[in-house]
């Protein structure tokens, strides 16, 4: 049901796909179902560029038959796709489940358009059951965590197969629970002053849009503040 909601999101998200556009890819599980529909578009003659937020994406793109290009070799992203964890009433998001954090803020924030897909699940009233995923350096990471830890957050050592888990830029994530009493976005600012720290996955109200799927089916919400009319 959820893989299905999920499928239905990126579906119709893959609607505002154009001509010649150069697409931002998201990571993720949602993220999966709308490069393997965009792979469609181009077998069907759609002319698409791609630029990946991860290299799992990227590898998808390329099975799916999407030409993919460096962030660096494009002159604009027009729209990008992606997933999200939790997802509030103002569009405030976490991102970061699947360590393409940093990939996928960079990529949204130079994006004409952003799309968020999700199943109705990642929609809350308020952030915070979601730990913050943070990308640190592997550099001091330790003294680091000590230091968030004396503020009375828990941040915890992402670990895959028993090791220090590595995001696509080589650094490490904490994953940081006991939420903010003063929210996620004030937290996020504190975080990122301090040395070390890459990125977080509090993403504010980038999106133009949201698409969630539930079992009544998909609803698209629109981002006024963000839109530029006629852009689509
Ligand atoms: O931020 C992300 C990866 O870093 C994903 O977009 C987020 O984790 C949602 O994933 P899924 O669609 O599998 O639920």
């Amino acid at each position: 049901m959820q893989q299905e909601q999920k499928q239905a999101a990126a579906l119709k998200a893959a609607e505002y796909i154009r001509d010649n556009m150069i697409l931002g890819l998201g990571t993720g599980s949602t993220a999966y179902y709308l490069i393997r529909r965009a792979g469609e578009l181009v077998k069907e003659g759609m002319r698409l560029k791609a630029v990946a937020t991860s290299r799992s994406s990227e590898k998808l793109a390329e099975e799916f038959g999407i030409p993919v290009t460096d962030i660096n070799e494009v002159p604009r992203i027009d729209l990008t796709i992606d997933g999200v964890d939790e997802i509030d009433p103002d569009f405030e998001a976490v991102k970061g489940g699947g360590g393409a954090l940093t990939r996928e803020k960079i990529t949204a924030y130079h994006s004409k358009q952003v799309i968020w897909i999700m199943d109705h699940r990642k929609q809350v009233l308020k952030l915070g059951a979601f730990p913050l995923p943070v990308e640190v350096l592997p550099f001091g990471w330790r003294l680091l965590s000590e230091k968030i830890q004396s503020l009375g957050y828990t941040p915890i050592l992402r670990i895959e197969n028993g090791q220090a888990y590595r995001t696509d830029n080589g650094n490490y994530i904490l994953d940081i629970h006991s939420p903010s009493p003063a929210g996620y976005r004030k937290l996020s600012g504190l975080l990122r002053s301090y040395p070390g720290v890459v990125e977080t996955g509090y993403f504010p109200a980038v999106c133009s849009r949201i698409i969630v799927a539930d079992s009544a089916g998909v609803r698209v919400l629109e981002n006024k503040k963000r839109i530029v009319s006629g852009d689509l």
